[in-house]
């Protein structure tokens, strides 16, 4: 243990915590909250992993050559994972959330803990968000429910380099709560109250480092995929204000934060999946391919079906799916500033408008049609 992480583990001692699922984010945050001073049980879906981790403390697969805590130790089963926790977190791939919760729901019936989503995807089928799912599940107070999200490639955490993150809820006290627990020498959380901005933050940069890796495959070089960094995050924050999020939350390390250290990395499982199509895989070899879970591949269609619900234009995305879809050469991937033929005016709205933005224009418009309307629904743009 290293002199930093000895002078916080004080902060939360003895907190007993859960964390479901033990890939490479699931056991670094259990790292994260141990060396916090909780006392952390893992659930890991096979047997042998959770055998290791218990009695090794460490997760060959997923972090070579991590030594974990001490005070972490891991089960197979569910029931012994949740029993007595005070916070639970969450971190299966998010398709497989929904019936992991079902199997969580009986075992929480009775607890108040604060249940955390550390996923950074969406629902294919209802294109809904990690918290939405576990609200819907768990039929819980949304104020029980957070997310974290950031700058967190799950190998340099786990080396204790130097991180922040953001922790957001509707409750003000449930953030801070977690917060407190995930914290320690080498991991800083920030609080917000903004879960949509700051999942929807976690859920784009997957899309936009997808659109990395296929420019690194393709061969071309930095400043096409600066264009494409600023640019893409552009349509985050276009989509992000549309469902509802804050403008400042995608400046921040939920934000901009994690779309440039997961551009950067080689680490990313979603710019290692772009990498591939880049050099010409088609879906299913990439899909072949990766060993581990790179989210962006299943949220693309949703984010482009909730896009056009609410009439942001998100090109660079479009084209990242037409690349998956096999109907677009990864070479003629480019950071288009508008998809109709005018000459763009100004870098920061879609629609050739100066001022602060096309989605906070749109954003204003629906709640003011919303607002004509009765609350009855808003027209769409
Ligand atoms: N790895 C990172 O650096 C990182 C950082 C921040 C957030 N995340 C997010 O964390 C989430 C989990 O990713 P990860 O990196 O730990 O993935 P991973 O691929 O490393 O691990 C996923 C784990 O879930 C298990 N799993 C697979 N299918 C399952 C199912 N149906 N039910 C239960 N468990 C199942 C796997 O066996 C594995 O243990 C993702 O949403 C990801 O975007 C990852
Ligand atoms: O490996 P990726 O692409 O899933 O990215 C991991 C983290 O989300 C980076 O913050």
């Amino acid at each position: 243990m290293t002199r930093r992480t000895a002078l916080s583990r004080r902060e939360a001692s003895g907190l007993r915590v859960a964390v479901i699922g033990a890939g490479s984010w699931g056991t670094t945050f259990g790292k994260i909250l141990a060396d916090g001073g909780a006392q952390v049980t893992m659930w890991a879906r096979r047997p042998e992993l959770a055998q290791e981790i218990a009695e090794a403390k460490r997760n060959s697969q997923y972090l070579p050559g991590i030594n974990l805590p001490r005070a972490m130790t891991a089960t197979h089963q569910l029931a012994l994972a949740l029993d007595g926790a005070e916070q639970v977190y969450l971190s299966v791939p998010s398709q497989s959330l929904r019936e992991n919760l079902k199997a969580l729901r009986p075992l929480l019936a009775d607890s108040e803990a604060p249940v955390v989503s550390l996923m950074k995807g969406v629902e294919r089928r209802t294109g809904l968000r990690m918290s939405q799912v576990i609200e819907q599940e768990l039929r819980c107070d949304p104020d029980r429910i957070a997310v974290a999200s950031g700058p967190n490639l799950a190998l340099e955490i786990a080396r204790e380099q130097p991180t922040a993150a953001v922790i957001a809820s509707n409750s003000q006290e449930t953030a801070d709560a977690v917060a407190r627990a995930a914290r320690n020498g080498y991991f800083r959380s920030f609080v917000n109250t903004d879960v949509i901005g700051t999942e929807f933050g976690g859920v784009l940069k997957n899309l936009i480092a997808v659109a990395i890796g296929i420019v690194d495959g393709v061969g071309y070089g930095e400043n096409t995929k600066a264009s494409i960094i600023t640019r893409g995050l552009v349509e985050m924050t276009d989509f992000a204000v549309a469902n509802g999020a804050q403008p400042e939350t995608l400046q921040g390390l939920a934000g901009l934060g994690d779309l440039i250290a997961t551009c950067q990395s080689p680490l990313s499982r979603n710019n290692t999946a772009g990498r591939l199509l880049g050099q010409g895989y088609g879906y299913q070899d990439v899909v072949k391919q990766m060993q581990q879970t790179a989210e962006g591949l299943a949220s693309l269609a949703p984010v482009l079906q909730l896009a056009r619900a609410a009439g942001v234009e998100m090109p660079i995305v479009e084209q990242v799916k037409m690349v998956l879809d096999g109907t677009m050469d990864p070479r003629d991937i480019a950071p288009h500033l508008t998809t109709d033929d005018d000459t763009p005016q100004g870098e920061r709205t879609q629609n050739g408008q100066a001022g602060s933005g096309g989605a906070l224009r749109r954003a204003f418009q629906r709640a003011f049609d919303q607002f004509r309307h009765g609350g009855r629904g808003a027209a769409r743009d």
